[in-house]
């Protein structure tokens, strides 16, 4: 198991397998200002399965994959059926915009997907190309139905902004009520050395509930799993669905903190707030290195992983609290 100074220990690690994206959230990445990584130093599909079964072997029993856009990279599904063959008890997830699963949901449930992740922030169709600059709020909807429709687990992302989507949260909500999705509303982190974050967009979950609880009875649930994610989560009566609360920043998570970060070019991040990276790709290249040296660095790394709060409070005014951008970490 890998464990930290602070006693959390890691039983999942989110794998961003590339930077790139079709999309262009402003809450997320700038165009012109994030830079991508080069191809060479982009991990293979087999030296992520290789860390992957290495971190199998310290129990992390939960992948996520993520991006930038996971299905922006060239043969991402060949890359989950490797993980179905060689990790068969992994409980792999995706995170995804949602706008290139067109098709592709039958070949998910096939390869044992049980469980995705959607971001959506508006149900219009202007508001959507506001806030990512395309225009696929249809491809979208189409892809949680699809997933709805093979029997996928679907949670969808809400990023909440003041002035942008808060006069939709209890549209949001009546969505929930009659499908069975989790709706989880996100604060805004400030996070990226070009982020627009800015304190007047800020809207905590205290805040984002009361408004939830205009339109429908929710009742706080308890966490079922040690593996399960940040959000505080919530039922509706007489819904289908539940509403959850990632509120990273008005009441942090951080003293259950179970997960690791991978970029796509093999760097560590042991907390999405810290710079702090430790880089894995050198120790993968290198012949003489085995799994368990890889290991060891992993843990090392663990032994400092930070409580992200302090960093959230060390920073000044509506400064980022760190330089990378959310696509190239992967939220
Ligand atoms: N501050 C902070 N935010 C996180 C952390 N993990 C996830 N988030 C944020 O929560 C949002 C949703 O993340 P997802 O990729 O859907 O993953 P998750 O919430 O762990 O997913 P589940 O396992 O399905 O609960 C994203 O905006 C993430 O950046 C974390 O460890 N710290
Ligand atoms: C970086 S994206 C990567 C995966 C995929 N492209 C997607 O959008 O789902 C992962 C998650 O981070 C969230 N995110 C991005 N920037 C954020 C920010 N500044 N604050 C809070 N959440 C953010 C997105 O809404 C998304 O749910
Ligand atoms: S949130 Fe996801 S879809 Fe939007 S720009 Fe970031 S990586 Fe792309
Ligand atoms: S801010 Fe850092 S320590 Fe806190 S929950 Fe997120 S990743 Fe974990």
């Amino acid at each position: 198991m890998f464990h930290d100074s602070y006693g959390r220990e890691v039983n999942y690690i989110r794998l961003s397998v590339t930077d790139r994206c079709n999309l262009q959230c402003f809450y997320c990445r700038t165009d012109g200002c994030v830079k991508f990584i080069p191809h060479e130093n982009v991990l293979s599909y087999e030296e992520m399965l290789r860390l992957v079964k290495a971190a199998e072997k310290m129990n992390v029993s939960k992948l996520r994959l993520t991006g930038g856009e996971p299905f922006v990279r060239k043969d991402f599904l060949a890359f989950l059926g490797m993980l179905k063959e060689e990790c068969p008890k992994l409980d792999v997830r995706i995170t995804t915009n949602g706008t290139l699963l067109g098709g592709k949901v039958p070949a998910l449930k096939h390869l044992g997907i049980k469980r995705i992740n959607i971001s959506l922030d508006t149900l219009k169709a202007e508001k959507f190309k506001e806030i990512t600059s395309r225009d696929f709020l249809p491809r979208v909807e189409r892809a949680i139905d699809d997933c709805l429709h093979y029997g996928l687990t679907v949670k969808i992302n809400v990023v909440a902004m003041r002035g942008v989507n808060d006069n939709e949260i209890r549209d949001f909500v009546k969505l929930a009520k009659v499908l069975p999705v989790d709706i989880r509303f996100i604060e805004f982190m400030p996070i990226g050395g070009c982020s627009h974050w800015k304190e007047g967009y800020a809207i905590s979950a205290k805040e984002i509930l009361q408004e939830a609880q205009s339109v429908a009875k929710l009742t706080p649930l308890e966490k079922k799993s040690k593996t399960d994610g940040p959000a505080r989560l919530y039922s509706i009566q007489n819904g289908e669905g539940r509403i959850g609360m990632i509120s990273a920043m008005s009441d942090h998570f951080c003293k259950t903190c179970n997960r690791l970060r991978i970029t796509s070019d093999g760097r560590l991040r042991t907390c999405l707030f810290s710079d702090k990276e430790y880089k894995l790709r050198p120790a993968l290249r290198n012949s003489r290195l085995d799994d368990d040296q890889l290991l060891r660095i992993m843990q090392r790394a663990t032994e400092s992983k930070p409580l992200g709060y302090k960093l959230l409070e060390k920073r000044l005014n509506s400064a980022s609290v760190c330089t990378k951008a959310m696509s190239s970490i992967g939220g």
